[in-house]
């Protein structure tokens, strides 16, 4: 990267750039690019935060060793012609909330980027690198973690504010830090769940065969008791969501997956719940993941798959897997609302017919200035 270049180009307009940021992905289901991919994740002290040295060791000694072809044959399992999951809702979540705010009238670069995505072109600092030579000199940056956590939303933060620094003509740079009680948000999961029971009617609850279970990802339980208010987010949007559905307590349970590791991590864990629940005589689950607004390996695979198994084999007679929000034109709208909030005060878009056409006449008489 030319961190002295000039940013922007004479006689072509300012533009107004929105990111969406996600966690990356490997580029294949194979164990190369998952170790690839895994190295680069698990190798970020904002992911694992145990002493360099030590978890080096065990990085590139054990885990890099066994994890990647595991993890790269559950890749395959859910694996899309159009890559990884992840990447495909991310692409897509990208274009629709570009078809959306323009309807609204405004004249964005509506982007994407991930964090883990090697020295490639969609990593973040590339796709700054890239707004920056498109002339955007405004830039929001808005991680797809509807709760906040160091280990997510904190380490994409810290790349768009690494790349900004030293830069000699910085753009505006704002980021969103959370939206897990954006009424938006909140509403679109709900009418996910209603529009679901619409067609699978539940019986009258409270009903002791029946639970709404909320599963998000696990973060280690040290990571909370170090001020991480990942945990509490997570609570406080399952406590909205249950009541915009007017759900009694008796009927929703809040669960933590994808545990990495051997240390404690915040609970109750997904799998053992819905085991012990399906034991208990629950005979339905309807089971989302509302920490995740992409389907990715961890719902596609271990929720859908994984947990539905266990929960099938413990007695449990219905699991209902209900995807996450991807494109649902209620979220886009959503989206779509929170990047208008964030935007507010930035002047607006499209930029002023007369002002771009003095800049060009400007650029016209001057020559090539670049
Ligand atoms: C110490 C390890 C991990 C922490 C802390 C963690 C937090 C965390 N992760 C997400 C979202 C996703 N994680 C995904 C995959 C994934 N996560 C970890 C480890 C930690 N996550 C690993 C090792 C993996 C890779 C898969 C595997 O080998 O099991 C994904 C899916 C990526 C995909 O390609 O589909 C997402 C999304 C959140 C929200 C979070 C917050 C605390
Ligand atoms: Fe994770
Ligand atoms: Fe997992």
């Amino acid at each position: 990267m030319n961190k002295t270049a000039p940013a922007w180009r004479h006689g072509t307009p300012a533009k107004t750039a929105v990111v969406l940021v996600n966690l990356g992905t490997p580029d294949a289901p194979t164990a190369a690019a998952v170790r690839r991919y895994l190295a680069e994740f698990l190798g970020d002290p904002r992911v694992v935060e145990i002493p360099r040295a030590v978890w080096m060791l065990i990085l590139h000694g054990i885990i890099l060793r066994v994890r990647p072809k595991k993890s790269a044959a559950k890749y395959a399992t859910v694996w899309e012609d159009a890559g990884s999951p992840l990447m495909v809702h991310t692409k897509a979540q990208t274009s629709a909330l570009e078809q959306s705010l323009r309807a609204r009238g405004h004249n964005l670069i509506v982007t994407w980027a991930m964090r883990y995505a090697g020295q490639g072109p969609n990593s973040i600092t590339a796709v700054l690198e890239r707004l920056r030579s498109e002339n955007a000199t405004r830039i929001l940056v808005l991680p797809m973690y509807p709760q906040y956590s160091a280990s997510t939303t904190a380490t994409a933060i810290d790349e768009a504010l690494n790349w900004v620094t030293g830069l000699r003509n910085q753009p505006e740079l704002r980021y969103v830090r959370n939206f897990a009680d954006d009424v938006g948000y909140i509403n679109a999961i709900a009418n996910q769940v209603r529009a679901h029971w619409q067609q699978n009617p539940t019986p009258a609850l409270p009903d002791a065969s029946y639970r709404l279970v909320m599963s998000f990802h696990g973060l280690p339980e040290r990571n909370l008791k170090l001020g991480d208010p990942y945990f509490c987010e997570c609570h406080k949007t399952a406590r909205l969501v249950a009541e915009a559905l007017n759900l009694p307590a008796e009927s929703v349970v809040t669960t933590f997956q994808s545990r990495f590791g051997k240390a404690k991590w915040v609970e109750p864990y997904t799998e053992p719940t819905l085991i012990a629940l399906a034991k208990q005589g629950v005979k339905r689950v309807d089971v989302l993941c509302p920490g995740f607004v992409a389907d990715c390996l961890e719902t596609l695979e271990e929720i859908n798959m994984e947990v539905r198994a266990a929960f099938l084999t413990a007695g449990g007679e219905h699991f209902h897997y209900l995807p996450c929000l991807n494109e649902d034109p209620n979220w886009i709208s959503a989206l779509a609302d929170l990047t208008e909030r964030h935007l507010a005060g930035w002047p607006a878009t499209p930029p002023n017919q007369q002002a771009l056409e003095q800049q060009q006449a400007r650029a016209k008489a001057l020559g090539a200035l670049e």
